[in-house]
């Protein structure tokens, strides 16, 4: 499989990071991959996405902010930073784009958002609208801006001010469409608003730890130097194994946080041990809420809104993909909630090129691996899925012989090799990351170019969510699913997706129906999992050579390891007897 070599020459990777916004994206610019260069087109495209301060005006009042705000800082350093916040905003004049429901309707219709609810707060068309209609704090505009978020994408144009009014919501809007903020700028703003109590105001829920990771770092970032009061700081926590460790023991106050970030057993357990006063919270939020709310979670999550049982609970849950199983759960637990959709319920993001590749059999999924490298659609960073460890484990083994620059996470991973590879994945050090679905939810990879779905989800939600690691943040993506013989029902949702999309679809698919019942079962039952064959092209015998060659490498080693730890005893040894 020399094939897999032409990924390894001429490439190479800008490991400044992979941010676009900030100019560094992965560099193609040598060698066979020059034909890879951005086209001017996409560089014109790249140019207008950095031009963050379209608004010129914008500019000009951020500039006043700043100048302001070292001139106040040096008149009056003593002076209360919470009177000086209110006092900013009410000098600045600031147009609110949205004022009335026309300007809502059309600004709805611009983004397809499709609200529903009693009472629908007016949305806010730029983070301006904040200043004029919530007094939003200074510190956290500027936390903003300086981390390069200048408009509000469409989801966060609703749910933020339906946030600062109170309400519940039930948030749906497509993968990579800034969600995470548009839960945690208004909760930030409700705990400033709420300075005066002591204690956990906030908790955000999320499926896995990277997630939780995710949300916590961009946590930070946003709330910067904003300080509650002339002392305290706003203070947001990762519930990690330590910190929970040191609340149980009472290492650290009960009290200390503003908003932790959790994932469901940790926080249960930390709760259960009445190891976190729960008195004054305000806020829940359930990221990623039809995972919390499916069968593995529901009863953890069910566990957790047992526990925070405070008075004016404000709920709210987001994902890209809200089944109506979950409406039902969200309408009773929720008090007079807001509806949102962002787009198609049950489309994926309209950034993402989606393709169905026919492989008739296992060993021709591997082929099609190498027919996209020969065709150059093979342009790293590639996040490749799979069904299982075992099946996750075998494809990283096939694409290292050939010695591609390749890793695997998958849930047997430790969690410091788990994010050490993140962090390889996201610098550009690893060029092509394969995994289960452990990462298939909320991870923000920005720079990702192709997702492979080498197994097929087994449900429309797994694919809208797998597929969105590409196509985030207003970019393009691509994103293959190979199938065989044994997927001829599971490819059926798939197909259903990309029409929802906008997808091209060949003319088999349009006459597709959807699944019956009894399909849906068979489905379930996962036969296609049970009869997939094992993953390789290779015949039996050069496999078993393969096997025999790692086996004399493990021998050697082994030998070697207690050939040298003799050697150490016997200078201890020696040493001891002089
Ligand atoms: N207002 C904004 N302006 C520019 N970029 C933004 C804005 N809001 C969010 N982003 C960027 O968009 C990207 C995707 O955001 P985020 O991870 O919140 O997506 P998401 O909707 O939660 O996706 P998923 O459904 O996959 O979890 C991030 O890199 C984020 O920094």
């Amino acid at each position: 499989m020399d094939i897999f070599r032409v990924l390894t020459r001429g490439a190479a990777i800008n490991k400044k990071g992979d941010d676009i916004r900030k100019g560094n994206s992965v560099d193609y610019s040598k060698g066979d991959a020059n034909k890879d260069k951005p086209s001017e087109r996409e560089e014109h495209q790249m140019t207008k996405e950095l031009d963050f301060f379209r608004n010129k005006k914008i500019v000009l009042k951020v500039e006043d902010i700043k100048k302001r705000e070292s001139e106040e800082q040096d008149d009056e350093e003593d002076k209360d930073e919470n009177d000086e916040n209110t006092r900013e905003t009410e000098e600045i004049i600031y147009n609110p784009k949205i004022t009335n429901k026309e300007e809502a309707s059309t600004l709805r219709k611009s983004y397809k958002g499709n609200i529903t609810g009693d009472d629908v707060p007016l949305p806010i068309g730029s983070f301006e609208d904040l200043i004029t209609r919530f007094s939003f704090d200074k510190r956290l505009l500027n936390n903003l801006i300086e981390s390069h978020f200048t408009e509000p994408t469409p989801i966060q144009c609703e749910s933020i001010p339906m946030t600062l009014k109170n309400r519940d919501i039930l948030a749906c809007a497509p993968t990579g469409s800034g969600k995470t903020l548009a839960f945690l700028i208004p909760l930030l703003q409700q705990i400033i608003n709420d300075r005066q109590t002591v204690g956990l105001k906030g908790l955000i829920i999320s499926p896995t730890k990277e997630l939780a990771n995710q949300i916590f770092i961009e946590c930070i970032k946003l709330s910067n130097r904003i300080f509650l009061d002339k002392k305290r700081p706003l203070q947001v926590a990762l519930l990690s194994k330590s910190l929970s460790m040191k609340l149980k023991n009472k290492i650290i106050n009960d009290k200390k946080y503003d908003l932790i970030i959790s994932t469901p057993l940790r926080l249960i357990d930390v709760m259960k041990a009445e190891a976190l006063d729960l008195s004054n919270l305000k806020n829940i939020i359930f990221d990623e809420a039809d995972k919390l709310f499916d069968k593995t979670f529901i009863e953890q999550s069910d566990a957790i809104l047992g526990l925070c049982n405070t008075r004016n609970l404000r709920k709210s849950m987001f994902s890209a993909t809200i089944p109506s199983s979950v409406e039902e759960i969200a309408n009773s637990i929720m008090l007079d909630p807001i509806r949102i959709i962002i787009g198609h319920k049950e489309a994926a993001n309209a950034n993402i090129e989606q393709k169905l590749v026919y492989c008739g059999n296992e060993e021709g999924k591997l082929i099609a691996i190498r027919q996209l490298v020969q065709e150059g659609e093979f342009k790293p960073p590639i996040i490749i899925f799979l069904e299982s460890i075992t099946r996750a484990k075998a494809l990283y083994h096939e694409l290292m012989y050939d010695r591609m620059n390749v890793d695997v996470i998958h849930a047997e991973r430790t969690p410091t090799q788990r994010a050490k590879i993140i962090e390889r994945f996201k610098s550009g050090e690893l060029w092509c990351l394969i995994c289960t679905d452990v990462l298939a939810r909320g991870i923000d990879f920005k720079g990702v170019n192709l997702v492979i779905n080498y197994d097929v989800p087994r449900t429309a939600q797994a694919y809208v969510h797998r597929i969105g690691r590409t196509g985030r943040g207003g970019r393009s993506g691509k994103a293959v699913t190979l199938y065989t013989e044994l997927d001829s029902l599971a490819v059926k949702p798939i197909i259903n997706v990309m029409k929802q999309s906008g997808s091209e679809v060949a003319e088999w698919m349009e006459k597709i129906s959807k699944l019956t019942k009894k399909e849906k079962k068979q489905l379930k039952r996962g036969k296609a999992k049970d009869e997939r064959k094992q993953i390789s092209t290779v015949p039996k015998l050069d496999r078993l050579k393969r096997a025999r060659k790692q086996e004399m490498i493990e021998g050697s080693k082994r030998r070697k390891y207690k050939e040298d730890h003799k050697k150490v005893e016997s200078r201890e040894q020696d040493a001891e007897a002089n």
